[in-house]
């Protein structure tokens, strides 16, 4: 997931030299990065549910790294010179002019990406799941995804140096460089695999009959799961609370660079810091979920930091100027950033019948993916409507669209609620520790 996640950032920083290299328009560049999710949003996302639970972790896990290096080589295809002056480019860039052919293949190439990363994400997910079941399972999450946030720090930081380590500068280095790392990572799933298998013969004879006789997953399982009310709750949330995270990133220096006046890097150098804070409390946080619980309650203050952010940015920031004030929101958001993650990935195997888990993580990925895919557009729009006039990209007035992502907070806060006041009913578990001695399993099977 490290090099997953390295991947999808590696162009965040490139914009502009794309733009020069390659005559990618920043309209261009949206439709590039909106890519990663489209195939998701029409339904990949939940055939990769169902090959998860029919086929298993170690398949799944293979054929999405697979898919990965696949969409990465087929993208730095698209970028290199090899691909100038073909037929093929040509082609496509005698249609649909205003994306360029490189721009369309790359498309393309992150579509496969995209596929094979959030494949990846719902299979790790279920195998830390298997994996940790009953011990430190929010800890090995809150790991994973702290791995993850690291890469994306990472990786803005060396991107545009790989990118000028060539005369001229290239986009062809940092692309390669992450598609070879892709190439190391998917070995590494290789040799997972065979420990998984190794994990599966010690477990024992009796608990494979057991998971085969009782645990088979039916295609009627994810129509179950749709008519679940707690599974639209959890779905919902998850839209909610990430559409007003990952595409307030892709805006979030422009915000800064237009309420303190200051320069792109100023404003990167800023950011970049907000991925860093999710890393270091993410797994500290999912060791205190294993040990002491309140899961229900993490997400219910996850929300309420969001919204206290998104409301700062929106009026505090631009009225004081503070730099002070801006470190201090972006530090609250990366502590919102490791709440919400840390408590919602781990609350799904409490709620959700094991042999469904895959497919179960998936429709949440579906239903987020949605929100991913067009959130950013929507937030665009945003900014256009109100800023009538504005060509200049440094005098943008970001209130509206900050109000928008707090009020997408607002909403994620009253599911929490919700989830939180159902648990009470229920008792799904939702606020307990994830060790116990003995794990009563109130866990939904298909019906809540
Ligand atoms: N094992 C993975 C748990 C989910 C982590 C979560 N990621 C997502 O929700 C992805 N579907 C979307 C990632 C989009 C990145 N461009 C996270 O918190 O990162």
């Amino acid at each position: 997931m490290l090099f997953a996640y390295m991947f999808v950032d590696v162009m965040s920083p490139l914009q502009s030299l794309i733009q020069k290299q390659r005559g990618w328009s920043p309209d261009a560049f949206g439709y590039y990065a909106g890519a990663e999710y489209i195939l998701n949003v029409f339904g990949f996302l939940i055939l990769a549910g169902i090959i998860l639970d029919k086929m298993g972790v170690r398949f799944t896990g293979t054929l999405s790294a697979s898919l990965m290096v696949a969409g990465a080589l087929i993208k730095l295809y698209a970028i290199s010179e090899l691909f100038q002056g073909t037929a093929l480019e040509l082609w496509l860039n005698s249609w649909w002019t205003e994306m360029p052919g490189s721009a369309k293949l790359a498309a393309l190439g992150f579509m496969i990406f995209g596929c094979g990363c959030e494949m990846a994400g719902i299979t790790v997910s279920k195998a830390l799941a298997k994996w940790f079941e009953g011990k430190e399972m929010a800890l090995a999450m809150g790991l994973e995804m702290a791995i993850a946030r690291i890469g994306v720090f990472f990786i803005f930081t060396i991107s545009p140096r790989l990118a000028d380590s060539v005369v001229p500068a290239s986009v062809v280095v940092p692309v390669a460089f992450c598609s070879a790392l892709l190439c190391i990572g998917l070995l590494a799933y290789i040799v997972f695999t065979f420990m998984d298998a190794k994990l599966d013969r010690e477990m024992g004879a009796n608990k494979v009959a057991e998971a085969e006789s009782d645990e088979e997953f039916k295609l009627s399982d994810v129509g179950s799961i749709f008519k679940s009310k707690l599974f639209w709750i959890i779905a919902m949330l998850c839209v909610l609370y990430y559409s007003a995270i990952f595409p307030f990133q892709r805006y979030a220096a422009n915000m800064l660079q237009c309420n303190l006046g200051i320069s792109e890097t100023q404003a990167s150098d800023i950011f970049r810091w907000f991925p860093v804070g999710a890393a270091a409390l993410t797994p500290l946080l999912g060791y205190y979920l294993d040990r002491k619980g309140k899961g229900a309650s993490m997400l219910i203050l996850g929300a309420i930091l969001m919204i206290v952010c998104h409301l700062t940015f929106a009026f505090v920031v631009p009225a004081t100027k503070s730099e002070l004030i801006t470190y201090s929101a972006i530090v609250v958001l990366g502590i919102s950033f490791s709440l919400v993650p840390a408590a919602l990935w781990p609350s799904v195997p409490k709620i959700m019948d094991k042999r469904f888990l895959g497919s179960a993580y998936s429709l949440i990925f579906w239903v987020q993916n949605i929100g991913l895919a067009f959130v950013p557009i929507l937030i665009g729009k945003v900014i256009t409507w109100s800023n009538p006039g504005v060509t200049d990209p440094m005098q943008y007035d970001y209130t509206l669209p900050m109000c928008c992502f707090a009020s997408l907070g607002v909403l994620a806060l009253i599911f929490g609620i919700i989830l939180k006041a159902m648990n009470t009913v229920h008792h799904y578990g939702l606020e307990d520790p994830n060790i116990k001695e003995d794990f009563e399993d109130v866990r939904i099977d298909g019906e809540a």
